[in-house]
């Protein structure tokens, strides 16, 4: 076992009410810094094993270590001053104000400082994320993009060690996919998160476990792991790796033959 490693999954497992398998002997590390993608086919188990990662599904079979220290063990008060969640169904009231809304993070650690210094907190949390000027707007008048680096600050306010995000680029534009994992990206906190875009993968995460059917085929730093090989073992597509002005821009080729085959057909 690593030293340095923040999380340490430990032989994990985990089944459904009916015995089915929904993760088998799931085992990894990493270190503090980190921003691990976890990505598979749908049905793979990533969800699952998110929730295992971050308390809220209780491990069952294995061991999961945060700063090397038996998670089960940690109080949920415990858990929540080292550990904060994005989840893909985060709801809150419309009618709070985001800046409101922002500050239920800080409910974990309201006792740590004053007010002043927590209001101060709040601003720069409202200032990294770009919603400083929409402070005062109701959530129901945010925009999907908006929303979610919403959730993402109240997450933050909370000062987590280790931020967990489930699909947090769900239904967002180009450019609002961009904010969101560059913000996430640029925190210099050990995050991790399920993401499905696997082209967006190399310019955002620094390590990557590929699930598949409940197992961890792969797991390591992107560019050892996110390979042609490993992409068409575990998803079935071609992955590419087309070279544009000096850079490397990952491409996907999903287009089925039969299909194309059955339109020429029509
Ligand atoms: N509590 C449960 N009881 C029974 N089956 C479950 C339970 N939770 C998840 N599953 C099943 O386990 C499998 C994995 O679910 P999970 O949500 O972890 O997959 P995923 O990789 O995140 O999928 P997606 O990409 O579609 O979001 C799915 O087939 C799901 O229906």
């Amino acid at each position: 076992m690593g030293d340095t490693s923040l999380l340490i999954a430990q032989g994990l497992g985990h089944t459904a009410p009916n015995g089915s398998p929904l993760i088998q002997d799931v085992s990894f590390e990493l270190e503090p810094g980190a921003v691990l993608a976890i990505a598979g086919p749908n049905g793979a188990g990533k969800t699952t094993l998110l929730n295992l990662l971050c308390g809220v599904e209780p491990v069952k079979r294995g061991d999961i270590l945060l700063a090397g220290r038996s998670l089960s063990s940690y109080s949920s008060m415990q858990r929540a001053r080292q550990i904060a969640t994005v989840s893909q169904h985060e709801s809150p009231d419309g009618r709070l104000l985001l800046r409101d809304y922002v500050a239920l993070g800080q409910i974990p650690i309201l006792a740590d400082q004053s007010h002043q210094d927590h209001q101060r907190d709040l601003d720069r949390v409202l200032a990294l994320t770009g919603l400083l000027p929409l402070a005062n707007n109701s959530m129901a008048r945010l925009s999907g993009g908006e929303r979610q680096r919403a959730h993402i600050a109240r997450a933050l306010t909370q000062k987590p060690s280790l931020l967990f995000l489930d699909e947090p680029t769900n239904h967002l534009d180009p450019d609002a996919k961009g904010r969101v994992l560059s913000l996430v990206a640029d925190l210099g906190i050990t995050s991790v998160m399920v993401l499905h875009d696997l082209v967006m993968i190399p310019t955002f995460a620094t390590h990557i476990a590929l699930l598949k059917a409940s197992r961890l085929m792969a797991f390591g730093p992107v560019d050892q792991v996110l390979t042609p090989q490993n992409v068409r073992d575990v998803f079935g597509v071609d992955y590419l790796c087309l070279s544009h002005k000096n850079r490397i821009i990952p491409a996907l080729d999903i287009r089925k033959s039969n299909i194309s085959t059955q339109k020429e057909i029509l």
